[in-house]
């Protein structure tokens, strides 16, 4: 039996987290905010409230709608504050064992009828529900950054998923506003077995010294009329998360046109994760991001 959603756990309050929580919010659900320390749950929140006074800002949404969306958020540092939830969707690091070990701490604090939900960019969905006690209501709920923006959702289906389960988290999709598509459950599903395999061609290209920086995203921007370059991007994205789709699918798939660039190794072995680090590929730390390369 599926329970109806009405009340959404967010396991994981960086940019996804924070992203997702802000459109359950504004679409009416009560959401509570999980992370690994208070100021990880604050500092979510206060990136929810300056999207969210944006938005006002730009006449998408009443100051009301902004204050009611506020009201519904609450923080759940301690996960046992997850125990009445309808959904939980966990979007913290890109890493199975983190992942796993958050289901198996959950398990037992949700009511039997909750669905559980990740927002992985890559991984199996049917391996991370078999390490649960709920693989039937077990499902991906793939959010694209940044949450507000973007219209798509993926919607992927372990091999254990029911039936209800898909056509409940499809409601809630609509529900938040958003446009399915349908993934098979395969190494980072539809957009990042296509995207990050760019992105990763991108990185060679620099590595390689076929254009820099600069010259390769004003190449995509202007040539293929990307709305970032490819190495911007990859910024926005978290150049961890991107190294971590790239081994997902070079593991799942068997294929050395999946392996990662060294490049994309050297720069998260230096810390330099992008924007979330304020280095990547650019330098984020003055006025205005200036190339590393
Ligand atoms: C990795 C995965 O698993 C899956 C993925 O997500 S793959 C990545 C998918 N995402 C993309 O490809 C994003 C590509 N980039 C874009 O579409 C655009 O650059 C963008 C929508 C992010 C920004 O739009 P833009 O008009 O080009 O830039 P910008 O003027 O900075 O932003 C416009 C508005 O978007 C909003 N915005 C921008 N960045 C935002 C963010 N990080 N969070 C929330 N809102 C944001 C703001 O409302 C901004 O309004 P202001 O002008 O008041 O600042
Ligand atoms: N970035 C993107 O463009 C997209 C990412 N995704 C997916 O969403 C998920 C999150 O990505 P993103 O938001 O970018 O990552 P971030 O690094 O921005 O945020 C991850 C958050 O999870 C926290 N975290 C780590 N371990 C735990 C844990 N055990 N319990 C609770 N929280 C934890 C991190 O804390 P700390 O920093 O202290 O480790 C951090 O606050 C990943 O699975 C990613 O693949 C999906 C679509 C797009």
């Amino acid at each position: 039996m599926v329970v109806e959603i009405k009340k959404i756990g967010v396991i994981g309050s960086g940019q996804m987290g924070s992203g997702i929580a802000h459109v359950c919010a504004l679409s009416g659900f009560d959401v509570s905010l999980s992370d690994l320390s208070m100021d990880r749950i604050e500092s979510g929140l206060a990136s929810i409230n300056g999207n969210l006074a944006r938005q006002v800002q730009k006449g998408q949404i009443t100051e009301e709608e902004r204050s009611a969306a506020l009201g519904r958020l609450s923080m759940a540092q301690d996960l046992d504050l997850l125990a009445d939830v309808d959904l939980v969707i966990e979007s913290a690091v890109e890493n199975e064992q983190v992942k796993r070990k958050i289901f198996a701490q959950l398990c037992p604090i949700l009511k039997p009828e909750a669905m559980l939900a990740t927002n992985t960019s890559s991984i199996s969905i049917t391996r991370l529900a078999a390490t649960t006690d709920r693989p039937e209501r077990f499902i991906g709920i793939h959010f694209m950054n940044p949450v507000p923006l973007m219209e798509l959702v993926e919607l992927v289906r372990g091999i254990a998923t029911e039936d209800e389960t898909f056509e409940a988290a499809k409601g809630f999709v609509k529900t938040v506003g958003k446009t399915v598509a349908v993934a098979e459950d395969f190494p980072a599903f539809m957009v990042n077995r296509i995207l990050l395999p760019m992105i990763n061609e991108a990185i060679y290209t620099l590595y390689e010294g076929v254009g820099s920086v600069e010259s390769i995203d004003t190449a995509m921007r202007l040539g293929a009329n990307h709305p970032m370059g490819p190495l911007q991007l990859a910024d926005f994205i978290g150049l961890d998360t991107c190294l971590s789709i790239m081994q997902v699918l070079y593991e799942g798939l068997a294929d050395t046109k999946y392996r990662p660039c060294p490049l994309l190794v050297k720069y998260v072995e230096a810390g330099w994760l992008g924007r979330k680090t304020h280095r990547g590929f650019y330098d984020y730390r003055g006025d205005e991001p200036v190339p590393t390369r």
